[in-house]
């Protein structure tokens, strides 16, 4: 069963995301950069609104971390928002004289909410009279605090298995790379390099396209991502129950992603549209041992990873904040509105696909803990590799 734990906290515009993760051993090699490169990562790509331009993540660790290693004791990490000291009053913790807030232009009422945020549901839900308690949380800046564990998972899973996880942009609106081309750990930079994290140049070319074409039609964008890990060894999850199998774990960490709306393992819904003959991985063997004749199972069967490549794909929503503005109600007049528009990303899909490393990384980290235990780095590498060399079948 799963062996690690892990929190967000903090507004978009508050003070500073939280996080914490526990159940890592000791000896896991993480430093303030580390986090830092893999959050500056996130903030790139084409699309992305005024705000990834002036704001800064400051990272600080508070705990589980000395002299560049883990300690075994739950790790927090403190995301810092460099905009704080222009929300203080509006987001202060503490009661704010209400003279002055209502001086303040950044604190009107959102009372017009926006189809596809959170806006509305979370104002009936939660008893608001306008958006702004509700889209503080709902924002994707919390993913900043996701991306920070998932540089601590991602040390782990490379200390201990070998494993990394890679992701590029497969589909961005209607422009396409070609199927069936993945990106290795080699490919990293020149990946974050591309304005749409597409090694396909004439997919890329078209994607920067769209983005122009929405931009200039006051739209925005959505598209896929997918995710690779190499390196995975046979036998993480379980197919003995539903909540222990890996692909479901992967589906619900990938799902929980703002804006994502559908997840596929490996070829997904094609699968659903051809015979068996040409649905599954063949079992062969070779002078290297047993090897798959292809990675259309995406690297799980039976909720159990196979040890080929791991291949998830998510499907982003486009970003519900429209410049040209839909039909909305103003919940204090009742009346037909145009919902409440603010700077914004036009299009973020290549920030998800960073952000959807983050979870699959931390979902594979779990799995790795509650398969290879072990209190020190040391010791879960020694078990990894005893487990691996001692396979009956392979
Ligand atoms: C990296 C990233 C950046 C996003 N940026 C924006 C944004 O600038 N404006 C916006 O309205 N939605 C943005 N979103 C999407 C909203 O957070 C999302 O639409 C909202 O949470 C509702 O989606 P849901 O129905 O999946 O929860 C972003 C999502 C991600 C993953
Ligand atoms: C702040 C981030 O993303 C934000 C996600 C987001 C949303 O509604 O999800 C809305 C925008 O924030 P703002 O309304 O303040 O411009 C994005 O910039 C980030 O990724 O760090």
């Amino acid at each position: 069963m799963s062996r690690l734990r892990w929190l967000t906290a903090g507004e978009s515009h508050g003070p500073a995301l939280v996080a914490t993760l526990e159940g890592l051993p000791a000896g896991v090699p993480i430093t303030t950069d580390m986090v830092a490169d893999h959050l500056a990562r996130r903030r790139l790509g084409y699309g992305r609104g005024a705000r990834m331009k002036f704001e800064r993540d400051e990272v600080t660790f508070l705990g589980g971390v000395r002299h560049g290693l883990t300690l075994g004791s739950p790790v927090a990490i403190m995301v810092g928002n460099t905009e704080w000291p222009k929300w203080e009053q509006v987001m202060a913790a503490d009661p704010v004289d209400p003279e002055v807030l209502a001086g303040l232009a950044r604190n009107a009422p959102l009372t017009r909410p926006r189809p596809g945020h959170a806006d509305l549901a979370g104002m009936q839900k939660y008893g608001f009279d306008e958006a702004r308690p509700i889209l503080e949380r709902a924002s994707a800046r919390e993913t900043a605090a996701r991306v920070a564990l998932g540089a601590v998972a991602r040390s782990y899973l490379k200390e201990t298995a070998g494993i990394e996880v890679v992701s590029h942009v497969v589909e961005l609106a209607s422009a396409k790379a070609p199927y069936g081309v993945y990106p290795t750990p080699a490919d990293v930079e020149k990946l974050d390099a591309d304005p749409v994290r597409c090694l396909d140049a004439d997919a890329s070319k078209a994607m920067v396209a769209e983005i122009d074409q929405a931009h200039k039609d006051g739209d925005t964008l959505g598209g896929v991502v997918e995710v690779l890990a190499y390196g995975v060894p046979v036998g993480l999850g379980s197919h003995v129950h539903w909540d222990r199998r890996l692909d479901a774990r992967l589906a619900a960490a990938l799902m929980g992603i703002q804006a994502i709306k559908g997840v596929e393992v490996g070829d997904g819904f094609d699968l659903a549209r051809v015979p068996g003959s040409k649905a599954h991985d063949e079992i062969l063997t070779t002078p290297e041992g047993i090897k798959r004749a292809s990675g259309r199972s995406g690297g799980t069967e039976g909720g159990l990873t196979t040890g080929e490549l791991l291949r998830v794909r998510a499907a982003m929503k486009p970003i519900a904040t429209v410049p040209r503005a839909l039909q909305t109600v103003d919940v204090v007049t009742g009346e037909p509105a145009q919902a409440h528009h603010q700077r914004s990303d036009v299009c973020a899909v290549p920030a998800a696909g960073i952000v959807a490393e983050a979870m699959v990384a931390l979902v594979l980290a779990d799995a790795v803990a509650e398969k290879f235990g072990g209190d020190s780095v040391t010791e879960t590498r020694r078990n990894v590799r005893s487990y691996l060399e001692n396979l009956a079948i392979r």
